[in-house]
């Protein structure tokens, strides 16, 4: 089995309304998300996939995450934060945006990303062989959180 993973960087700003200490409060990380995904055989090019595949199917998605600040939905300032800064804050649909949720996010998003590359709706070939093995979220440089389908 071959595996590839690509990292992207973000500058990323959240609160954990349900968190008994100080992250509670808003506060910022340069979290990594990692996405791995792997294939029995390489394909006509000695590859997985492309990196610069991945970087095409979801850069975009995650870009929306640099400099935002994501919110569960029951926080009772999310309504004050969302009319002040617009689509900078990122709802969480009545859930915390831990590492875990984030996680889990990112990979339903790349989970349908590859299905569409597969389907050649993006410029970079992907074999419909390729699968998303897990997504990996790097909260501070000694945590992170991880999601897989299995
Ligand atoms: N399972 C989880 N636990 C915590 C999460 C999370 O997303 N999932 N998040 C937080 C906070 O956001 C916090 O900012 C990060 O916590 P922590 O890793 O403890 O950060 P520190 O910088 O304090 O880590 P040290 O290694 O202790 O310096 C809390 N928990």
């Amino acid at each position: 089995m071959y595996r590839i993973c690509k990292r992207i960087e973000l500058e990323s700003g959240h609160l954990l309304s349900k968190h008994p200490g100080n992250c509670q409060f808003p506060h910022g990380h340069t979290r990594s998300v990692e996405m791995v995904f792997a294939a029995e055989e390489l394909d006509a090019n000695d590859m997985v996939m492309d990196f610069k595949a991945i970087k095409e199917m979801l850069g975009d998605f995650l870009t929306r995450f640099d400099h935002a600040l994501c919110m569960n939905t029951d926080d009772p300032n999310y309504e004050t934060f969302r009319t002040a800064y617009g689509d900078r804050v990122i709802p969480f649909t009545s859930k915390d945006p831990t590492s875990e949720v984030m996680a889990r996010t990112v990979f339903i998003q790349a989970s349908s990303a590859l299905a569409d590359a597969i389907e050649g709706k993006y410029a970079y070939p992907v074999r419909p062989s390729v699968r998303l093995e897990r997504v990996r979220v790097w909260e501070t440089s000694s945590s992170w959180a991880e999601y897989s389908a299995h």
